[in-house]
C-alpha cells in the first residue's frame, strides 16, 4: 500500500451524501505506473445502503412527469459541460488515454448522452388496438422497473457510465452505478454535480469497488431487478448466472473480434486512414475497434505497405502531448495480457511489420514505467491463431488476403463474436450485400463509429444480449403492461 497522505480519496455515493469507506484498494496512473488514488473497496454493507436509499427515492423520481426529469437531465448535461476540460483531464489521468480524446470524444458524449435521452424521453408513444367484436380497446403502458444496477468497464469510464445512467433515470427508475475500480474518478466527480442538476437524493447511488465484492452484492441483490452491464464474456457469465435464481432483466454488452473487409474498389485515401483509427483510437480498447483486416488480393501489396506507413505516423506519447494519437493502456496486467498475444503470434510464424518488438518506443523518464506500447500489425497469420480469433483489446491489428465476397463473408463470420464489421467499397450493391449477410450487430461501410444515438447498438452471438439506444434503452429500463378496456 502506497503512502496515502498525497493520494486522491474517492467516497461512495449514497442517498445524495458522499460516504467513507473502511477499505480502500489503490488505483493507479497508467502513464507512470504510480498510485495515484484510493477507491473505496465497498461491498454487501454498502450495497445495502445504496438499495435503501434508492428504494425510498423510487416513488418520487417515478412519479414526476417526463418533463420535469427531462429538465433535470438537461441540467446535468449543462453542468458537465461546464466542468468538461477537468473531467477530460481527470479521465485521462486515470486511464491513460490522451487529453485529447478525453476533450473531443469522452466528455462531450458523456455530455450528449445526457441531453440525448433528456430530448428522446419526451417522444415515446403506445400502442392501442381495438376490437370492435369483442367491443374491447386494448393499450399498453409503460412503468420504470425500479432500482436499475449499472455495471461499467474501464475503456470508456463516463462516456459509457452516462450511456446506461441516462435512460435508466430519465425513464423514473432509481439506480445503483459500479464504475470500474481502475476507473472511478469521473464518476466521482459526477455525483459532486447532481444536487445542483435538482437530482433528489437516492435517486443516483454510486458505489465502488471490485467486481466479485461489489459488482456481485450488486447483482445478487433481489431487490435489484435489472441490471445492464458493458465488460468481458466472462464477467458476463457470471453475472447471468447470479441473475438467473431472481429472472433478472439483463442487457449485456460485450467484447468483439471485429472484421474490415476491403474490396479492390476501395477508396484507400479514406479507408487506410479510417482503418488505422478504427484499430487503434483509444489504444484499441474499444469493443468496437477493428482486429481482423481482410484485404482483396489485388490491392494486398499496396494497402500492407501503406497501411504500416500511417500505423507508424501515429504517435504514442504521454497522455498530455497534444501530438499524440495514443496513451498509456490500462493496467500492467492488461498490457502484458496484450504483449502475450503478440508473443504467440510470433512463435506461431507471423509476421510482425511494426510496433511491438520492432520499433522503438521513446519516453520521458517519468513515463518509463507507464503502461505503453507502440501500435502493432501483424500479418502471414492464419485465421485459426487466437489473435485473429480472441479479442485481445490494445493495439493490434491483423491483415491477411482475401479472394472473393463469398470467402471473406464466411471468414469475417467464423469467430465467436458479432459485434461490430466494416465494408469498404465503391460498389453499392456489394457493400448492401456483404452488410446484409455479416453476423454483426453494427455494419459501418465507407466509414467507422459514426454513431446514431436513436438506433440500436449491441452485438448478436457472443457479443452479448440486448441492444441500447432511444427506444431499445427506453424498452430495456421500462415494464410494459397490456389494459384492456371493456366498453
Ligand atoms: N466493452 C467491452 O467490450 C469491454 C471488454 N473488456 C474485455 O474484458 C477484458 C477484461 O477486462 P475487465 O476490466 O477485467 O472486464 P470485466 O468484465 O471484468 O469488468 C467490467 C466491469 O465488471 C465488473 N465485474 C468484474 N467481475 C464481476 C463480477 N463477478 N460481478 C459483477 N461485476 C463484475 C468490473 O469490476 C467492471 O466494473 C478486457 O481485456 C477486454 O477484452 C473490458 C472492458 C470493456
Ligand atoms: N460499449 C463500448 C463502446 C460503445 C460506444 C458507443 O456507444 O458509441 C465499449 O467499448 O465497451
Amino acid at each position: 500500500m502506497a503512502g496515502t497522505k498525497a493520494l486522491l480519496t474517492l467516497e461512495n455515493f449514497i442517498n445524495g451524501k458522499f460516504v467513507p469507506c473502511d477499505s480502500y484498494i489503490d488505483s493507479y496512473d497508467p502513464s507512470t505506473g504510480e498510485v495515484y488514488c484510493r477507491v473505496p473497496n465497498s461491498g454487501k454493507e454498502e450495497i445495502q445502503a445504496a438499495v435503501e436509499a434508492a428504494r425510498a427515492a423510487f416513488p418520487g423520481w417515478s412519479a414526476r412527469s417526463a418533463q420535469e426529469r427531462s429538465q433535470v437531465l438537461h441540467r446535468l448535461a449543462d453542468l458537465l459541460e461546464k466542468s468538461l476540460e477537468d473531467l477530460a483531464q481527470a479521465e485521462s489521468r486515470d486511464q491513460g488515454k490522451t487529453v485529447t480524446l478525453a476533450r473531443t470524444l469522452d466528455i462531450p458524449r458523456a455530455v450528449q448522452n445526457f441531453r440525448f435521452f433528456a430530448s428522446s424521453i419526451l417522444h415515446h408513444t403506445s400502442e392501442c388496438t381495438q376490437m370492435d367484436h369483442a367491443g374491447c380497446l386494448h393499450y399498453t403502458v409503460r412503468a420504470p422497473v425500479g432500482i436499475a444496477g449499472l455495471i461499467c468497464p474501464w475503456n470508456l469510464p463516463l462516456y459509457l457510465l452516462t450511456w446506461k445512467l441516462a435512460p435508466a433515470i430519465a425513464a423514473g427508475n432509481t439506480v445503483i452505478a459500479k464504475p470500474s475500480e481502475l476507473t472511478s474518478v469521473t464518476a466521482w466527480m459526477m455525483c459532486k454535480l447532481l444536487e445542483t442538476a435538482g437530482v433528489p437524493p437516492g435517486v443516483v447511488n454510486i458505489v465502488f469497488g471490485t467486481g466479485p465484492r461489489v459488482g456481485e452484492a450488486l447483482v445478487s441483490h433481489p431487490e435489484v431487478p435489472l441490471i445492464s452491464f458493458t465488460g468481458s464474456q466472462p464477467t458476463a457469465e457470471r453475472i447471468t448466472q447470479l441473475s438467473a435464481p431472481h429472472c433478472k432483466k439483463l442487457s449485456l454488452e460485450l467484447g468483439g473480434k471485429n472484421p474490415a473487409i476491403i474490396f479492390e474498389d476501395a477508396n484507400l485515401e479514406e479507408c487506410i486512414p479510417t482503418t488505422v483509427k478504427s484499430s487503434f483510437a483509444n489504444q484499441g480498447e474499444i469493443c468496437l475497434c477493428t482486429s481482423r483486416i481482410f484485404v482483396q488480393k489485388s490491392i494486398y501489396s499496396e494497402f500492407l505497405k501503406k497501411f504500416v506507413e500511417a500505423t507508424r505516423m501515429w504517435k504514442v506519447g504521454i497522455p498530455s502531448d497534444p501530438s499524440a494519437s495514443m496513451g498509456a493502456l490500462i493496467s500492467k496486467a492488461h498490457l502484458e495480457k496484450v504483449r502475450s498475444y503478440i508473443k504467440k503470434a510470433r512463435a506461431e510464424g507471423a509476421r510482425i511489420l511494426c510496433g511491438e518488438g520492432v520499433d522503438k518506443l521513446s519516453l520521458p523518464p517519468r513515463n518509463q514505467a507507464g503502461y505503453f506500447m507502440l501500435p502493432t500489425v501483424i500479418t502471414d497469420i492464419k485465421d485459426e491463431s487466437c489473435c485473429m480469433k480472441e479479442e485481445i483489446f490494445g493495439p493490434v491489428t491483423c491483415v491477411v488476403p482475401f479472394d472473393n465476397e463469398e470467402e471473406v463473408i464466411q471468414r469475417a463470420n467464423s469467430v465467436k463474436y458479432g459485434l461490430a464489421a466494416t465494408v469498404w467499397s465503391s460498389n453499392v450493391g456489394r457493400v448492401h450485400r456483404v452488410a446484409k449477410k455479416l453476423q454483426s450487430g453494427l455494419v459501418w461501410t465507407n466509414c467507422w463509429l459514426i454513431r446514431e444515438l436513436n438506433l440500436p447498438f449491441g452485438g448478436m452471438k457472443s457479443s452479448g444480449i440486448g441492444r441500447e439506444g432511444a427506444k431499445d434503452s427506453y424498452e430495456f429500463f421500462t415494464e410494459i403492461k397490456t389494459i384492456t378496456i371493456k366498453h
